[in-house]
């Protein structure tokens, strides 16, 4: 089946990955499931439980991607009673087996217990997603520092990895550096179409020496369905380098990118080098050059592993501290006509609106004044006379409702046009200091593939005219050429005259004289 991270299906199935998203900066992922796979006892089957409210796999489950889906009335509270609590010492064996069970084919949906419908609740909803990389990246489960969509965009653009494409990471960590790799270098399934000679299929090989990391990503890997294209060994890279299966006389990976997130790059380099009749196999591809980018936390590592990488012939060295920012825009109102713009700040921009809002408020206070007056007389004058409310009254200023505060939305301009345009870089955005050092290797060339070229692709007429342009002439040949370059000027010049002469001239001078 296609991953859901390269090829997702229109509508969200069973075992995929999906991502719910309940702001920009909070997404959680889940494997979305019609039963209850840990069994934590709810009666709607498996519930996603988030700040927004409780979200049943079942209303999750055949919805087009980027749906919103409200939350759902769930009971939270007795399903505890159900649950086994998972201090050691509590056999917990029995509910993996009961989820296995209900997994296996043999089951079939009749005996499957039924869940309860989802009731709509009114505690908020969430848009369901397909994951991608960037999502990924902001929602994994980190085990590790991880690299961030800022750096990894920029590392897979300067390592030219494009479709096709065969890339070495190390250390794996939490896998958010290979999915974005995985992503680059698809070029087909290897299932669908097996590669062939004009055409590779991308693939991604990543070494992690921590064991746990292993196994979760080798799990992540296969539950992305990422299997054909990424390949987990677990290896310490510095004594073992990079060759698959066995270290010694493993298979190349053939690789035309490298990426390189560990605490001491340079310790890996010595692995990374062309094959010599005598060495060990290399881990690199002989027939293209070979981009790097190792990723450092701290300068002086960059420079350890540029002063390596210099050692070991590897060309173009540059360093690049990524420093990425987030830009808001967005518009900002000052004054007193900005109550209606978004985010507007209520104050006088200038001594002139002040003193204009000052008149307004004295003219008011005034008539009010004089208002309050007449209805006093009026009222003294009436034999009834009772005190109370008066409806009439604006009950915030108490002022009568002809004297209540004009709306300032009276501008014709459009809200989004109000107010002046700002931008301003968001201060919290998650990343961390890299130094990040690119080379290039190129391919290794011998005089024997240079006599192979000059075979293939011969250049007679050049080499001829370039042997002549370096062949300094003697005397003798000079005087020559000088003489010949003469002659051929002076022929040229009678034939002229010839052409310039009458025809009768010309006739006569063409017939010989005849002399008596
Ligand atoms: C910063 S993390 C990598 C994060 C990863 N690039 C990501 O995006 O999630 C560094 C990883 O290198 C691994 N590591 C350290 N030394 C190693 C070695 N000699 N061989 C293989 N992996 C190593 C660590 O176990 C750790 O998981």
């Amino acid at each position: 089946m296609p991953s859901p991270f390269i090829s997702p299906s229109s509508v969200s199935q069973p075992d995929d990955l999906a991502i719910l998203h309940l702001r920009r900066d909070l997404l959680i992922p889940t494997i979305l499931q019609t039963h209850d796979d840990e069994d934590l006892g709810y009666e709607e089957g498996k519930v996603t439980n988030t700040r927004f409210g409780s979200f049943p796999h079942s209303t999750l489950l055949g919805k087009p991607w980027g749906s919103q889906i409200v939350a759902s009335v769930v009971d939270t509270g007795s399903r505890g009673r159900r649950r086994l609590s998972k201090k050691p010492g509590n056999d917990t064996r029995h509910l993996k087996r009961k989820a296995d069970e209900l997994d296996s084919p043999g089951i079939s949906d009749e005996a499957k217990p039924l869940l309860k419908p989802a009731i709509a609740a009114s505690s908020g909803f969430i848009h369901l997603l397909h994951p991608t990389p960037e999502s990924w990246t902001a929602s994994l489960p980190h085990r590790t520092q991880v690299v961030y969509t800022p750096d990894y965009s920029y590392i897979l653009h300067r390592l030219r990895v494009r479709p096709g494409s065969t890339i070495i990471e190390a250390g794996a960590g939490s896998g958010s550096f290979t999915h974005a790799a995985a992503r680059a270098v698809f070029d087909g399934y290897p299932i669908e179409q097996p590669a062939t000679k004009k055409r590779c299929l991308g693939r991604v090989y990543s070494f992690e020496f921590h064991t746990q990391r292993v196994e979760k990503i080798s799990k992540e890997i296969e539950q992305h369905r990422l299997g054909g294209l990424v390949e987990v060994t677990h290896r310490d890279v510095y004594n073992d380098g990079f060759l698959l299966g066995n270290p010694k006389t493993g298979a190349s990976p053939n690789a035309n990118a490298v990426f390189l997130d560990l605490p001491a790059p340079w310790q890996a380099l010595k692995h990374l080098v062309r094959e010599s009749p005598s060495g060990p196999r290399s881990p690199l591809d002989p027939s293209s050059p070979v981009h790097i980018c190792t990723f450092s936390p701290c300068l002086e590592q960059a420079q350890r592993t540029i002063s390596t990488l210099r050692q070991q012939s590897w060309l173009s060295i540059s360093m690049v501290e990524v420093h990425h920012k987030r830009i808001e825009v967005r518009r900002e109102g000052y004054g007193l006509d900005s109550g209606s713009l978004r985010g507007g700040t209520m104050f006088p921009k200038s001594v002139d609106e002040a003193i204009s809002k000052l008149l307004v408020a004295e003219d008011r206070a005034k008539q009010f004044r004089e208002a309050q007056i007449v209805q006093k007389e009026s009222l003294e004058a009436t034999p009834d006379y009772k005190t109370g409310e008066n409806e009439d009254c604006d009950t915030k200023s108490g002022l009568p409702d002809k004297f209540a505060t004009v709306s300032s939305s009276q501008s014709q301009v459009p809200s989004v046009l109000q107010g002046r345009l700002v931008h301003r870089t968001e201060p919290e955005l998650k990343t961390h200091t890299s130094y990040l050092v690119f080379a290039v290797l190129p391919c290794s060339w011998s005089e024997a593939d240079e006599q192979r070229c000059r075979q293939s692709w011969p250049s007679g007429n050049l080499t001829a005219q370039i042997e002549e342009m370096v062949t300094p002439k003697s005397k003798k040949e000079l005087k020559r050429e000088a003489y010949a370059e003469r002659q051929r000027q002076k022929a040229q010049q009678q034939q002229q005259k010839t052409a310039a002469g009458s025809p009768q001239q010309g006739k006569q001078e063409l017939e010989p004289k005849k002399y008596n």
